[in-house]
């Protein structure tokens, strides 16, 4: 993927940048609800995305036919400061939305944590209606990052949606083992949009998209294999 296939939509602040992201995903939902019944989300975990959280939660949905997965979670016990899916929880189960925990139970064992997150996502409706992805200043996103696993994450066979992930070296904001979404599963959904802030990511960004292909990033493998424009928002 290429300048032409990525979008970027530049605000003033994190404030503006909220509301439109939270439009946007308001708008995939209802036309996801209008067309198939109802709609399957995968939402980023981290801090950015608290704000667009805040807002979408405002608007008038049919909640009730709306399913909220992380796309990585952080193995930990519900209700952790980490936990990305009770910050979700938080934000959307008041509202009537399903939200679905990938990773139930803290097990120690990272590997077996990604299966049952796998098998858990058979129950769903594929592909995503939407995933909505972070990057970290390491160029991370989703949980995939350098290390013994990355490459089943990014090449794995087709049908594994989400798989565990050992982090090496540990992101310093959250020095734990994951589960996330593979490149395959978050490539084929049908809308990707990416909501960012601050100077360093953009740079990541832009030189990830530069790399292509065979990126160092992560995220420049997901941009690189996306079957569609991903939108990509920012404020500084
Ligand atoms: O669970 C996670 O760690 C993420 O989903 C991850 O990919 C996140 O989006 C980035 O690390 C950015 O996080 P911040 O928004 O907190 O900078």
């Amino acid at each position: 993927m290429d300048d032409e296939t990525v979008e970027w939509w530049e605000y003033d602040d994190a404030a503006e940048m909220a509301a439109a992201v939270a439009g946007d995903i308001g708008f995939i939902i209802e036309s996801a609800i209008d067309a198939r019944g109802g709609a399957v989300i995968a939402l980023a975990g981290g801090k950015t995305p608290l704000p667009i959280y805040e807002k979408l939660a405002a608007a008038k949905i049919d909640w009730k036919r709306v399913t909220i997965i992380p796309g990585d979670e952080r193995i930990v016990p519900l209700g952790d400061p980490l936990s990305n899916v009770t910050a979700l929880a938080k934000a959307f189960l008041p509202k009537g939305a399903r939200v679905m925990p990938i990773v139930p139970t803290a097990t120690p064992d990272y590997k077996a944590a990604g299966r049952s997150a796998d098998a858990l996502m058979q129950d769903l409706h594929w592909p995503l209606d939407l995933c909505l992805l972070g990057v970290g200043a390491d160029g991370h996103t989703a949980s995939i990052f350098p290390g013994p696993d990355f490459d089943e994450a990014l090449n794995g066979p087709k049908e594994r949606r989400a798989l565990g992930v050992m982090p090496e070296p540990m992101p310093k904001d959250a020095p734990v083992p994951r589960v996330t979404l593979s490149l395959a599963a978050i490539t084929t959904a049908r809308a990707l949009m990416i909501a960012v802030t601050g100077k360093d990511k953009r740079k990541v960004i832009e030189d990830a998209i530069k790399q292509g292909p065979s990126s160092k990033y992560p995220i420049g493998r997901v941009l690189a294999e996306a079957e569609l424009p991903a939108d990509i928002h920012w404020a500084p």
